[in-house]
């Protein structure tokens, strides 16, 4: 099991990062790359019509402005896409990046995270793969008992 992680440019790192970064807490294999839609077409759909062949069960996308990357990776792939809006440099506040992910039209969904949601990216992944695999679920499991008693610490402390 595996998951694909690209994003649009370097500079999208410091927010993809999280969902690397959970994803190794929850032990599932990573291959993260970077793909633009606007800058690397012809990687673009090597990607695309090639990730399921290769091994990997879930994409998470993730760019920001004319965020064009998750949707065009949908249409071409037959893997679910969870796509990150990234509020980059010269965003209209991420609102750029939001729409051009979420308003995708009927026939090519991207599951779209809030701005910046790495890390619920990499764990919905995650439970997309767990449905399929006890171990993985387990984890996941246990990973909502921890936020639980996180809560349940912190009311004991007020
Ligand atoms: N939205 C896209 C795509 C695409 O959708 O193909 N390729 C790059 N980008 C985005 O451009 C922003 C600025 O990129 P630079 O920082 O490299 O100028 C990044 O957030 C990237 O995801």
């Amino acid at each position: 099991m595996k998951v694909g992680i690209i994003m649009g440019s370097t500079s999208d790192l410091p927010v993809m990062q999280e969902a690397i970064d959970i994803l190794a807490t929850f032990n599932i294999t990573t291959e993260v790359d970077i793909v633009s839609a606007h800058r690397t077409p012809e990687k673009l759909f090597d990607y695309g019509q090639n990730a399921h062949t290769r091994g990997i069960n879930v994409i998470i996308a993730g760019a920001g402005g004319a965020a064009h990357l998750p949707g065009m990776v949908a249409s071409l792939s037959p893997l679910p896409v969870i796509g990150v809006p990234v509020k980059s440099r010269n965003s209209i506040d991420g609102w750029d990046s939001v729409l051009s992910i979420l308003q995708m039209p009927g026939g090519v969904p991207v599951a779209t995270v809030a701005l910046d949601g790495a890390k619920n990216a990499g764990i919905l992944a995650a439970q997309i793969l767990g449905a399929r695999d006890s171990e993985i679920q387990k984890t996941i499991l246990e990973y909502k008992e921890g936020l639980k008693q996180k809560v349940i610490e912190g009311a004991k402390s007020l």
